[in-house]
């Protein structure tokens, strides 16, 4: 009972303080509208004897009915307030719940925003977040419902006991006998439903993935090519299965506890009415007195009954509440890292001392005991096989991921203490998979910096000319103005090259004096890419450029290649220098070589110096 207690004040303090945040007056209009409508019950309990009493007296008497029209005006007045009651709640709850929703969300949102990097790779906090964002914030919506009427249900329960107490003190014990029953049956029910909560949650995720997997656009094509759907199916229906099973089995149990309290509860409503029986035979009340007293202990039992009822319901979201919570304190956390310092404007030498990371819950480490140095207006190559950490470490000299031993430093400046934020204003970067914003073609490309000063929209043509993407937007149904999202109706979809024209354009746009390529020419074909080698070209001349690629004739114009192995760094050095060395990278530039017949066809573009 106490962690019964404990958990629903774990929800309801929470929502009640986002509820402040978000509809304040609202929240005072319900309080006192629910307060003044638990004085109207009590007054109309009140008003009851006297109505009873001049109505049907001793017998019809138009003299004496006619004495009742003003306590049956006032009565009518009471239950005329009650409505205006009812319907400025039902006002004040329409503003509730949209807003404690956007509030929610958007502290979702700020909390997500703000974390580092490396918490997304951290399955855990990934995963608590997932259920924030997908449960915590309906669920905390509902809970302000459930508040509401929990408050209107609590008021109804006292002002009836209030009435029954003016009526005769001794109704009060008269009435916990007739609610005691029912009350401990939705607790029970409630407690049969906590204990099998967390399997609940368990199997529903389970399926929630199976079902995300057959319905979900991005995994339809992977299916159907697979003639994976069977599978899919088989898993869905187990999952399925699974859960039916166990909610059919809390349900009987729930239904079980229900109806011991209901034939309790029947048994205290038999013995209430003995108990008002005896009092009125030994004269300790009158009839009028005992028929308010039955009118008034029906009410009190209907509101308890509704008060367990929505504490149940409540009680059912506290978990995802709860988990709601833990994620925004855990995000406030794990804020990005960083210190007061700016970034310099235009950083001359960026260094690497011994820098070792490891992604949270890796035993392995992605870097081991790295150093290098960058000056500016270099190019330089990072290379080496599938997983070896090229862009692991092209995060870590961004500041996007802090090394978990050694210092990367900035001229000279460790950059744990400058602001990751103007440290992020610095750097321009092209991923492998570059976000598929599902917003126009001009804002996939304005994303890049999007407060940056551009009327014209000169500097937006230019990145968009350069990198190619202009020929995919000139043959979109809008240009520049296509929506690029299947998912909405008038959207279209790119083919992965096409995307990756884009994310190339963006990055151009960014105009940033550290410039990290990785991987960017991956899915386009050989005049998209003679483009981006040519507009990378042009960006070397005036910035710092980091380039990771599989492609080693990209590269034999860098002024640096790295050549990195398992997180380490093996070989460095111009390409003839390394060629020479006949180590690693002279193997696989000779694999390649052979492969593509790269020596004796014409060269590909590669980065010049
Ligand atoms: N989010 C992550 N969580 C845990 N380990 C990761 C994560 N990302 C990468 N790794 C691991 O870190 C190592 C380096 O990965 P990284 O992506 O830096 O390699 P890469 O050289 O860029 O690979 P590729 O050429 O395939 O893009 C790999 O062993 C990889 O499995």
């Amino acid at each position: 009972m106490a962690s019964f207690l404990r958990r629903l004040s774990g929800a309801i303090r929470p929502t009640v303080a986002l509820l402040r945040r978000a509809a304040p007056l609202a929240v005072w209009v319900v309080v006192l509208a629910q307060l003044l409508g638990g004085v109207a019950v009590t007054a109309a309990l009140m008003l009851t004897p006297t109505v009873l009493t001049q109505l049907f007296g001793a017998g019809a008497d138009v003299g004496r009915m006619s004495q009742a029209v003003p306590a049956i005006a006032l009565l009518a007045c009471v239950y005329l307030f009650r409505l205006a009651i009812d319907a400025a709640t039902a006002m004040a709850r329409a503003h509730m719940g949209p807003k404690v929703h956007r509030q929610a969300e958007e502290a979702l949102c700020r909390a997500a925003a703000g974390v580092d990097l490396a918490s997304f790779d951290d399955a855990g906090f990934y995963d608590q977040m997932h259920r924030a964002k997908m449960r915590g914030v309906m669920h905390l919506e509902g809970a302000t419902n459930s508040l509401v009427e929990a408050l209107g249900a609590g008021f109804a329960v006292v002002s009836a006991s209030v009435a029954l107490c003016w009526l005769h003190p001794l109704l009060l014990p008269i009435l916990l006998l007739a609610l005691l029953p029912e009350g401990w049956a939705a607790l029970s029910g409630a407690r049969t439903q906590y204990a099998g909560m967390e399997k609940t949650i368990a199997l529903s995720r389970q399926l929630e993935m199976m079902a995300e997997l057959a319905t979900e656009r991005d995994a339809a094509a992977e299916i159907r090519a697979n003639q994976a759907q069977p599978y899919v199916l088989a898993e869905h229906s187990r999952c399925a299965l699974a859960l039916q099973d166990h909610l059919i089995d809390l349900g009987i149990r729930e239904a079980r506890a229900m109806a011991l309290g209901r034939t309790l509860s029947a048994l205290g409503l038999a013995a209430t009415f003995a108990a008002l029986a005896a009092m009125l035979l030994g004269q300790w009340l009158d009839l009028a007195v005992a028929g308010t007293a039955v009118i008034a202990i029906r009410t009190a039992g209907a509101a308890l009954a509704r008060l367990m009822q929505v504490s149940h319901d409540l009680f059912e979201k506290t978990l995802y509440i709860s988990d709601y919570c833990d994620f925004i304190a855990l995000a406030a956390r794990r804020g990005q890292p960083g210190g007061k310092l700016p970034a310099p404007q235009d950083p001359q030498r960026i260094v690497l001392d011994r820098v070792t990371f490891r992604y949270p819950g890796s035993s392995g480490a992605a870097l081991r005991e790295l150093s290098l140095a960058i000056e500016a207006g270099q190019t330089i190559a990072l290379v080496g096989e599938n997983g070896s950490g090229k862009t692991t470490l092209a995060k870590v000299i961004a500041g996007l991921l802090q090394p978990d031993e050694g210092v990367v430093s900035w001229d000279g400046i460790d950059i744990r203490q400058i602001d990751p934020k103007s440290l992020a204003d610095r750097v321009a970067m092209v991923l492998q998979h570059p976000i598929r914003w599902p917003r126009s073609a001009k804002d996939n490309i304005r994303l890049g910096r999007y407060d940056r000063a551009d009327p014209a929209g000169v500097a937006l043509l230019a990145a968009a000319q350069q990198s190619r993407a202009t020929e995919v937007i000139n043959n979109l149904p809008k240009t520049w103005d296509t929506l690029l999202s299947r998912e909405f109706a008038g959207g279209h979809d790119l083919s992965g090259g096409q995307w990756q024209r884009l994310a190339v354009a963006r990055g151009l746009y960014r105009d940033a004096p550290l410039v990290i390529w990785d991987e960017p020419t991956a899915p386009l074909d050989a005049k998209a890419e003679h483009a981006v080698y040519e507009s990378l070209r042009q960006l070397a001349s005036r910035r710092t450029v980091i380039l990771i690629t599989h492609r080693l004739a990209s590269v034999r114009n860098a002024d640096r290649i790295y050549f990195l192995e398992r997180g380490a760094l093996v070989e460095s050095g111009r390409h003839e220098e390394l060629v020479a060395l006949g180590g690693r990278y002279a193997e696989l530039y000779e694999l390649q070589s052979r492969l593509n017949g790269l020596e004796q066809a014409s060269p590909q573009p590669a980065v010049q110096a």
